[in-house]
């Protein structure tokens, strides 16, 4: 299994401050976009480079490297994962967007599927799907369903906040997808909700209940 804990101190003073009781939508937010921002820095390591030669400031011509032909698409799942999108866009301003939309049946803990807008050529894309809660992990492999069978082979998946379970089942069923998150929780309590986590992650970026 592919479990990236990203353990950088940018990050985890970022996310600790996530965590804290009463935080105001407008912090939640900020934070939620800085944090995709720097999990994307570390999910795109691995990009391969090409020289290239250019004209530098002086005339004289010099090498410098280029992202090797790499397309892009950045899929944020409805709603949660939009609070993630502009950070992750701000290193990745290129990205196609590819829309999913599920919810989680709060009863059932199921994933409903509601929306589905996906980029152009997406067997030739690498796929970063943002979400800022893996709990069950329900949502993230019907996510990795719907992307596969599409012809998407390179994917990638970053969350704020992972529970062991979902990352247990998400990697049993999509043994090949790597996970980056900021942090790898203790539990599920018995709502389904990621122990000590950050609540529900929605309604703190939309300011909803
Ligand atoms: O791993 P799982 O158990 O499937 O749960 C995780 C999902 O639950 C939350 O979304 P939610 O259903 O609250 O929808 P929202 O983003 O519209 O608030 C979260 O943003 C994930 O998408
Ligand atoms: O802890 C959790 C679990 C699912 N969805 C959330 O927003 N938070
Ligand atoms: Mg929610």
């Amino acid at each position: 299994m592919t479990l990236h804990v990203i353990d950088h101190p940018l990050i985890q003073h970022k996310l600790g401050l996530m965590r804290e009781a009463g935080i105001s939508t407008k912090s939640f937010r900020e934070l939620a976009n800085e944090l995709g921002n720097l999990l994307t820095y570390e999910a795109t390591k691995d990009f391969a480079l090409v020289e290239q030669e250019i004209e530098g400031w002086d005339g004289a011509r010099i090498k410098v490297q280029r992202i090797k032909g790499k397309k892009v698409t950045v899929v944020p799942i409805l709603r949660a994962g939009l609070g993630m999108l502009d950070g992750v866009l701000s290193s990745l301003p290129a990205a196609k967007v590819s829309v999913v939309g599920l919810y989680r049946n709060e009863e059932t803990l199921e994933p409903v599927a509601y929306f589905e807008k996906l980029a152009g050529e997406i067997d030739n894309r690498t796929a970063l799907v943002i979400d800022p809660m893996l709990a069950t992990g329900g949502t993230m492999i019907a996510t990795l369903d719907m992307l596969k069978a599409k012809g998407c082979t390179d994917i990638r998946v970053l969350v704020l906040v992972a529970a062991p379970e979902g990352v247990e089942k998400v990697t049993a069923v999509h043994p090949e997808v790597p996970i980056y998150t900021a942090a790898l929780d203790d539990h599920l309590n018995e709502h389904g909700y990621i122990v000590p986590g950050l609540g529900d992650a929605g309604d703190k970026i939309f300011g909803t209940r």
